[in-house]
C-alpha cells in the first residue's frame, strides 16, 4: 500500500482542522469587503475568488462588497482628472460620479463576478441601485476649523439597506457582489465609501463576521507595529494623535459601528496575503486587527 507523503498528510490534517470552523459558520453570513488596494495582483485575485467559492461550498453565505479607489483614479487620470480626497472620502463632482459608476458598477464589479464564476461559484453583480437596495443621502463632513460642514459633492452615506435581494440570492446559492453606489430619493447616484456599505450591510443582514481586506497588515501603531485588537477608546486615541489617517478613517469608523451594532466579529486584514480569507475564517491563525465593541 502507498504511504501518503507527509505533505499530503499535512494537507489532510489542515482540512480536518477546518471542520469546527465550517460547522460554526455554516449558514452564517460573512460580509467581505474587498478593497481596491488589495486587488492589484492577478494571482491574489484568483486566490480571493477561490476562497469565496470554497466558503460558499462549505455552507456559508459570503457577500462581497468591493471598492476600487485606485481603479477609479486610473480612469480619472486617463480623462485628465486627479482624484482628490478629504477625510478618506473622494470629492465627487458630476463627471467624477459618472466615472465612479462606470468603474465600480462596470469594470471592477464584473471582473470579480467573472473570477468567482470561473472558479465554480455563481456570482451576481449588483450596485446599490439594483432593487433599490442601498438608499443613500448626501454626506456632509465635519469641518474642524468651521461650523459649516464640508460639501464634497455626490458622496453619500447609507440611509437604509433593503436586505431582500441579498437574501433572495443567498437562498438561490448565488454569491452577491456589490458595488458601493447608492441611490437617492430622486434616483440620483451617490458614491459611497465601500467600507461604510460593508459595515451597514453586515449590520442589516445580521452577519456573523465582517472582514475588511486592505493593503496593510491591519491597523498599525505609530512605529508600524500591528495592533491585533482595538477597543473604541483606543481607536479614539489613535484618531486624536493622528496615527489613523486617510482611508483608514472610514474603515475604522465602519468597523466600530458594525461591532457596536452587534456584528460578533469584525476584522481588518491584509488582502495581500495569499488566501487571507481562509486563514481568517477557517484557522486559529489570527491575521490582522480585530475590532471590539467594548
Ligand atoms: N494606522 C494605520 N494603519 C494602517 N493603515 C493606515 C493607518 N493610517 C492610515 N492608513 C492608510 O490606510 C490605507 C488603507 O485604506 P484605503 O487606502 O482606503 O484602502 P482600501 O482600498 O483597502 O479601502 C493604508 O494603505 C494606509 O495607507
Ligand atoms: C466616497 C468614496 O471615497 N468612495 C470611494 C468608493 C470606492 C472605495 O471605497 O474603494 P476602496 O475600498 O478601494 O477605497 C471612492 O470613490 O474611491
Amino acid at each position: 500500500m502507498d504511504t501518503p507523503n507527509i505533505d499530503a498528510q499535512q494537507k489532510a490534517g489542515i482540512l480536518a482542522e477546518a471542520l469546527p470552523y465550517i460547522r460554526r459558520f455554516a449558514d452564517k453570513t460573512i460580509v467581505i469587503k474587498y478593497g481596491g488596494n488589495a486587488m492589484t495582483d492577478p494571482q491574489l485575485k484568483e486566490g480571493f475568488a477561490q476562497d469565496v467559492v470554497l466558503l460558499k461550498l462549505v455552507g456559508m453565505n459570503p457577500v462581497v462588497v468591493h471598492g476600487g479607489g485606485p481603479q477609479i483614479n486610473d480612469l480619472l487620470a486617463r480623462v485628465g482628472k486627479q482624484g482628490e480626497f478629504v477625510q478618506g472620502m473622494r470629492v465627487t463632482d458630476a463627471e467624477t460620479m459618472d466615472i465612479v459608476e462606470m468603474v465600480l458598477g462596470g469594470l471592477v464589479n464584473k471582473e470579480i463576478v467573472s473570477l468567482i464564476n470561473k472558479h465554480g461559484g455563481r456570482a451576481v453583480g449588483l450596485t446599490g441601485k439594483d432593487g433599490d437596495m442601498i438608499r443613500a443621502r448626501k454626506l456632509y463632513l465635519p469641518d474642524e476649523q468651521n461650523d459649516t460642514p464640508l460639501d464634497i459633492g455626490q458622496v453619500g452615506e447609507v440611509a437604509d439597506i433593503n436586505p431582500e435581494l441579498v437574501a433572495l440570492l443567498d437562498s438561490g446559492d448565488f454569491i452577491p457582489v456589490i458595488a458601493p453606489v447608492g441611490v437617492g430619493e430622486q434616483g440620483e447616484a451617490y458614491n459611497i465609501n465601500a467600507d461604510l456599505v460593508a459595515g451597514k450591510l453586515a449590520e442589516t443582514l445580521g452577519a456573523e463576521k465582517l472582514i475588511l481586506m486592505t493593503n496593510t497588515p491591519g491597523v498599525l501603531d505609530k512605529q508600524g507595529n500591528l495592533l491585533t485588537g482595538l477597543t473604541p477608546s483606543r481607536v479614539d486615541e489613535l484618531v486624536a494623535d493622528g496615527t489613523l489617517s486617510g482611508g483608514m478613517l472610514p474603515k475604522i469608523s465602519s468597523a466600530l459601528d458594525a461591532a457596536r451594532a452587534g456584528v460578533p466579529s469584525v476584522h481588518i486584514i491584509d488582502g495581500r496575503v495569499k488566501h487571507a480569507l481562509l486563514l481568517e475564517i477557517l484557522t486559529d491563525a489570527g491575521v490582522g486587527t480585530m475590532i471590539r465593541a467594548r
